[in-house]
């Protein structure tokens, strides 16, 4: 997806595994998943750490899973909790709108985005989900909410939901660093890469 995109300045895209290979980055995305078993391989690979790190000081983007390892806080974990990467404060809920059967796609108006007219097919696969925002600190970065779920899409267990909960978040921004519950990346639409390269990425490239 970051391949096909365009821009005046170079854009070099690296799979990363490896220590060394994080230190090649400038910004991360963290894709979907298993964050339970992302986390355990991070941990053996010796990546844990140096993750935290990275996310401390650079721009990085989490779908699906690689958004439970962004949360600060996770619910809804295996026995004896489960390592995060922090970053964004906000607490998050493992598989909120059910299982893989209950996965389901959703027209989303996304501001920001390149033709914003044109609304964005969010693919949401045992997706988590937005519980609370808690920014804990006035040095914290705001919150800033990129997409919500229209309420009459949402799952009947939550159809009674105000617009304004947490819950109906789907995608959201915290100084560098962003969010989306579900996976653009399994679309053909690559404005949501678009955005974080021009949004978090490029504006503190040197
Ligand atoms: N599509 C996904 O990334 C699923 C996330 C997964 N349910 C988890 O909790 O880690």
């Amino acid at each position: 997806m970051l391949q096909k995109l365009s821009f005046k300045r170079k854009l070099t895209v690296v799979l990363v595994r490896t220590v060394e290979e994080l230190n090649l980055c400038d910004a991360l995305i963290i894709p979907g998943g298993e964050s339970t078993t992302i986390a355990v391989l991070a941990r053996v690979s010796g990546l844990l750490e140096p993750l935290r790190q990275f996310v401390k000081q650079k721009p990085v983007w989490g779908t699906c899973a690689g958004a439970i390892l962004l949360s600060e806080a996770a619910e809804g974990c295996k026995k004896g909790g489960q390592e995060l990467l922090g970053g964004i404060s906000i607490t998050i809920g493992r598989n909120g709108w059910g299982s893989q059967v209950e996965s389901f796609e959703a027209d989303l108006a996304v501001e920001g985005l390149q033709h914003p007219e044109q609304s964005f097919t969010g693919i949401f696969i045992r997706a988590p989900v937005v519980l609370k925002l808690s920014p804990s600190s006035s040095d914290d970065a705001p919150i800033q909410v990129i997409a919500r779920l229209p309420t009459d899409l949402l799952p009947q267990a939550l159809a009674s939901l105000d617009e304004s909960d947490p819950k109906t978040i789907v995608a959201l921004r915290q100084g560098l660093h962003f969010l989306t519950t579900f996976h653009p990346e399994l679309t053909q639409d690559n404005r949501f890469h678009e955005y974080f390269v021009r949004e978090c990425v490029f504006p503190r490239a040197v």
